[in-house]
């Protein structure tokens, strides 16, 4: 069957090492950043969605201390009741898909015998040519007006696109589909809408007939096409996409079913036609001709789990190299029959076949296909968010195993040889003088990622390896000396332990406890005026949680869940809080978010390996690193705008395989003190 998928309609280059130490990357603020951050301050002026801090009034605290099912709270104010959120391990957020908004209209109104919208002929209701998650597909065959053609407006033959009016694509007025055809319809490979418009219950969009699917192609053929067949698929469909990319959208849905040959038995029979725009989105901001902006929102699913891309599971906003990776899944599949991730059932199946994705190597993908398969999966999934494809040596890849006549080739590759022609192929060598880190090694490894930030010189103390046994006299020295615990960590069930004289807190009490959080202490502490400021989990289920006076917040809340509590986050973001404190214990995540942290606003990094090009477009906007927790799958890094900018915004991370020991000397002959330390997944 083909692969359902999930939608709303309308809607670094990592280490190229296994777990050997990776260089410093820092912060270094160009005038590019400059000139970024100042239009990202204008564009904050926008109303915006993602965060609405609410400034809360600074009544006298009265402490309540509320717990439910549904959460474990601070409550400094006499607002207890309506505050209390959280799920404590109810596995929410992650990667979980954005499901049910597919509407089966099986029980919706009945399809009209005849159709006539928006000034076309009269049609008559034929054969299904098709059924998608949001709308249905029919032969309309002309009975008034026309002539005897076979394709355009007055065509004998159509194909109607039927969706209700009450599916969840229609809430705000006609299918958002229909404006993306207004744009690109009719231009290479994509079809022509020739009228559209509302008849009874049903928007419908009148539009070139065409033929089967790949997808249906692929069935009929034993369930495997031969490569020369998927090397033309592969040159015409780079085609396609690339005039689509140039008109500045992207699909976000390419797969095998999204491909349709022409009629059989007319002269589009081998031409290729990219159908259903429902998920289109654009990657250029049409008035200012920029690269939309950088985001990620773990909890977004778009697409199709079996062909989306790795970003789009984790949420990326969509871009060129999200289609390309769809197409090099797609093509694979095409060729091989079979995808490694096909198979999976359940509530995190997408999370499951993210993790496939980024654990198997192209090699191991693209064994028993012909080479092109591999360099072309290499170049798209190392490609970065606002790179511009090289659609050109892409299509060189595969135009060697294309035979030359191209009356003999089983798909028209005229745009291809168009585009060829114009511009002339590339060697394959050119352009790749600097070669690319690669991102997907096949090759899991766990690191510590350490964060350093510019500060006034002061002490800053180190211990790691700590047992459980040791870990008392190791404080305990440190508040002799008048330092005070700013960050915990763990590795293989020891803990590391950062101490320092620049925290701010007053004083500070910590707990060791063979669960991950240990409740009743934690609300014993917040009954006293005690703040989470920092927690560790160990592999073992046990964690350490560092509580303090004298921090500026006035409420908190936590979260312990199985993967990683991203819905739970958004809408304590919404409330104003922000996260202050993660850790993980084994795979379980732990969330620690405070009002009053003198962040403005906070975003999530959270990918399968350490997410190097989405920090640096982070920084380049003027967030930090505030917390960062790993488990043995994803690393996580928070990262936030804070309120007072500090006079040295330099940051610096570090991915180490031992502890950074000597490291973390050098940092500090530069003013560079530990901030926040993890210990985890950095590569795939
Ligand atoms: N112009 C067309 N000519 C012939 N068949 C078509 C045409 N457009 C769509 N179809 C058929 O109808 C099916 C559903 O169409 P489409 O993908 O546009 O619907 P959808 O509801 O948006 O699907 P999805 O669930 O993939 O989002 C296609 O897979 C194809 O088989």
């Amino acid at each position: 069957m083909p692969e359902p998928r999930i939608g709303v309609r309308r809607g670094g280059a990592a280490l190229n090492r296994s777990s050997q130490e990776a260089p410093a990357r820092k912060y270094v603020k160009t005038r590019a950043a400059v000139a970024r951050e100042a239009a990202a301050a204008a564009a904050k002026e926008r109303p915006r969605t993602r965060l609405a801090v609410k400034k809360l009034k600074q009544k006298k605290p009265v402490i309540v201390i509320s717990e439910s099912s549904s959460g474990i709270n601070r409550v400094k104010e006499n607002r207890a009741k309506e505050e209390v959120e959280g799920i404590m391990g109810d596995g929410s957020g992650g990667l979980s898909a954005n499901k049910g908004v597919k509407q089966d209209d099986g029980n919706a109104a009945p399809f009209p015998e005849k159709v006539q919208v928006g000034g076309s002929p009269m049609y008559k209701i034929d054969r299904k040519l098709g059924k998608g998650g949001f709308g249905q597909v029919f032969v309309g065959r002309r009975i008034t007006g026309g002539n005897e053609r076979l394709t355009g407006a007055g065509a004998t033959e159509v194909a109607l696109k039927f969706e209700h009016r009450n599916s969840k694509g229609c809430n705000y007025g006609p299918p958002y589909e229909w404006q993306v055809y207004n744009t690109l319809g009719g231009s290479h490979g994509i079809p022509k809408v020739h009228y559209k418009g509302r008849q009874g219950e049903y928007y419908i969009m009148v539009m070139d007939m065409l033929g089967p699917s790949l997808w249906d192609v692929w069935n009929s053929s034993s369930q495997s096409m031969s490569a020369e067949m998927v090397a033309c698929i592969a040159v015409e469909s780079l085609s396609i996409l690339e005039k689509m990319h140039l008109r500045g959208y992207v699909h976000g849905d390419v797969k095998p079913e999204n491909f349709l040959l022409g009629q059989p038995a007319t002269p589009q029979e081998k031409k290729l036609f990219l159908v259903d725009l429902g998920l289109a989105t654009k990657w250029r901001d049409t008035s200012s001709g920029q690269h939309v902006e950088y985001d990620q929102r773990p909890d977004m699913f778009r697409g199709t789990v079996r062909y989306a891309s790795v970003h789009a599971h984790l949420g990326r906003t969509a871009s060129r190299r999200d289609d390309l990776e769809s197409l090099a899944y797609t093509l694979i599949f095409l060729h091989k029959g079979r995808l490694p991730w096909q198979g999976y059932q359940g509530d995190n199946k997408s999370f499951l076949v993210c993790k496939k994705k980024m654990g198997t190597s192209p090699e191991m993908m693209c064994c028993f296909c012909p080479a092109p398969f591999k360099q072309f999966l290499e170049i798209v999934v190392n490609m970065k968010f606002d790179e511009e494809p090289n659609y050109s040596k892409l299509i060189s890849l595969f135009d060697g195993m294309i035979g030359s006549n191209p009356a003999l080739r089983p798909i028209n590759t005229e745009g291809a040889q168009k585009v060829g022609q114009k511009r002339g192929r590339l060697n394959l060598e050119e352009g790749d003088s600097v070669p690319k880190k690669k991102v997907r090694l096949g090759v899991p490894a766990t690191q510590w990622i350490s964060i350093y930030n510019a500060r006034q010189p002061m002490k800053q103390r180190y211990h790691y390896n700590v047992a459980d046994a040791r870990l008392a006299q190791h404080v305990e020295r440190g508040i002799t000396d008048g330092l005070l615990i700013s960050c915990v960590a763990s590795c293989s069930n020891l803990w590391a332990l950062i101490m320092d004289a620049g925290t701010g807190f007053t004083t500070q009490v910590y707990k060791l406890s063979p669960s991950f959080l240990h409740k009743e202490w934690i609300m014993e502490q917040w009954e006293k005026n005690f703040y989470i400021t920092s927690i560790a989990g160990a592999n073992n289920g046990s964690s350490l949680v560092v509580m303090s006076k004298g921090t500026q917040y006035t409420q908190q809340s936590y979260k312990v869940s199985d993967s990683f509590p991203f819905k739970w986050i958004n809408k304590k973001w919404k409330e104003g809080f922000h996260v202050t404190s993660m850790a993980t214990a084994g795979s379980r995540w732990g969330v620690i978010m405070s009002r009053n942290s003198g962040f403005s606003d906070q975003v999530v990094e959270l990918d399968f390996l350490y997410p190097s090009d989405g920090i640096h477009r982070r920084w380049d906007n003027g967030y930090r690193i505030t917390a960062t927790a790993a488990t043995w799958d994803q690393a996580a890094l928070i990262l936030s705008i804070p309120r007072r900018r500090p006079s040295d915004e330099t940051q610096e991370t570090l991915r180490t395989s031992q502890f950074p020991s000597t490291h973390v000397k050098e940092k500090w002959s530069k003013n560079l003190y530990l901030a926040c330390l993890c210990y985890g997944r950095t590569v795939c």
